[in-house]
């Protein structure tokens, strides 16, 4: 088998095949499982289309985000992270075109945000936009749905994906960015909520108050997003934590950090333009960090509050 570093040399000639998850990921029995209710299991790390290729409104298809979703797909991922307000499910329909991969390997989630008032028609819309009749996983962008601003409230809002889930136009339903006083405005509903994506990094351990906990207790999956703020906003207390262990297990930063959110039995999201990076993030086997050093990483962090989404809407409050 090709070693990562010839690996790299050649992604971009590998056979449109590629590589299988099984090919690229040694089971390794520290590492988490994430089992949704229709029975799939969330691959991870995810590849992130927003942030870095934010292009809302605009529905000209950019190459350079279509060729960095097939480098991270021919790298071996199989789960990109989508959502109608990025402005890029065009290119991630026209990557996964490109790349070859069958549909059915490769774990498609998107999300609703300013058009809530009707998760349908902005379902249906997604999926025309990713040129597929499923996706694996639909979440509510955000908890701050009310009728005077979308015309539907919290609870309609989650019942309709719920149909939607019924209707087979998504595998699994979950959340984003909800807090536990959300979540139990639909604790008496059909289903719950599969998963939570949050803003998940050592500087922010818990968006809301209590939230990671409180999820993981009832059974949803949480995603982190923003996983590797340490790195993109360097000289916090977690740098010296993160390099000596860099140093200890011959990885580069961004493995320790999410490894460290798998030790969460958090499932990162991440993203790069650069294929060496998009190949280094995705290669998370073959070591395991200690509960010391992971609680370490955890200590060092808290030092330090850093949050960068959903500010008007939450502040900066410290959970
Ligand atoms: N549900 C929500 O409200 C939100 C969801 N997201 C999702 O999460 C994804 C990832 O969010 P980000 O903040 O971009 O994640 P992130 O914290 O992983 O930051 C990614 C950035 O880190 C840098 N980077 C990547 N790999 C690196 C490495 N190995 N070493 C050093 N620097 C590295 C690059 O500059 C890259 O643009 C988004 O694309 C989107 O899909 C992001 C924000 C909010
Ligand atoms: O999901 C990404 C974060 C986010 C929060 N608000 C907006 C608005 C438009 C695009 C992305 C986002």
């Amino acid at each position: 088998m090709l070693n990562r570093l010839q690996l790299i040399k050649n992604h971009l000639q590998l056979p449109s095949s590629t590589l299988r998850l099984s090919q690229t990921r040694s089971i390794h029995a520290m590492a988490p499982t994430f089992k949704l209710p229709s029975g799939a299991v969330i691959p991870y790390p995810a590849f992130g289309t927003g942030t870095k290729w934010y292009k809302p409104g605009d529905p000209t298809i950019n190459r350079a985000v279509v060729d960095a979703i097939v480098s991270a797909l021919k790298l071996g991922y199989r789960h990109i992270d989508a959502a109608q307000t990025y402005g890029t499910e065009g290119e991630v329909g026209v990557a996964i075109k490109e790349s070859g991969i069958p549909r059915e390997e490769i774990f498609i989630t998107t999300k609703v945000y300013q058009n809530v008032g009707d998760p349908k028609k902005a379902l249906e819309e997604s999926l025309k936009l990713l040129q597929i009749d499923y996706v694996d996983l639909y979440l509510l962008h955000h908890p701050f749905i009310t009728e005077e601003k979308y015309g539907i409230t919290l609870e309609k809002a989650w019942e309709t994906l719920i149909e939607l889930k019924a209707a087979g136009l998504t595998k699994d339903i979950g959340v984003s960015n909800w807090a536990v006083g959300d979540l139990e405005r639909v604790e008496g509903a059909k289903e719950y909520p599969a998963v939570n994506q949050i803003e998940f990094n050592p500087y922010l351990q818990n968006q809301t108050p209590g939230i990671v906990e409180y999820s993981q207790k009832k059974g949803l999956i949480v995603e982190a997003f923003t996983p590797l703020v340490s790195l993109t906003e360097k000289g916090g207390p977690v740098d010296e934590v993160v390099d000596k262990l860099a140093t200890k297990y011959g990885k580069d930063a961004g493995q320790i950090i999410l490894k460290w959110v798998l030790a969460r039995n958090v499932l990162p999201i991440t993203t790069s333009a650069k294929p060496e990076r998009q190949l280094s993030n995705f290669s998370l086997d073959g070591f395991e960090l200690t509960p010391e050093e992971v609680e370490a990483i955890n200590v060092a962090g808290s030092k330090k509050h850093v949050r960068k989404y959903w500010t008007a809407e939450y502040g900066h409050i410290t959970a």
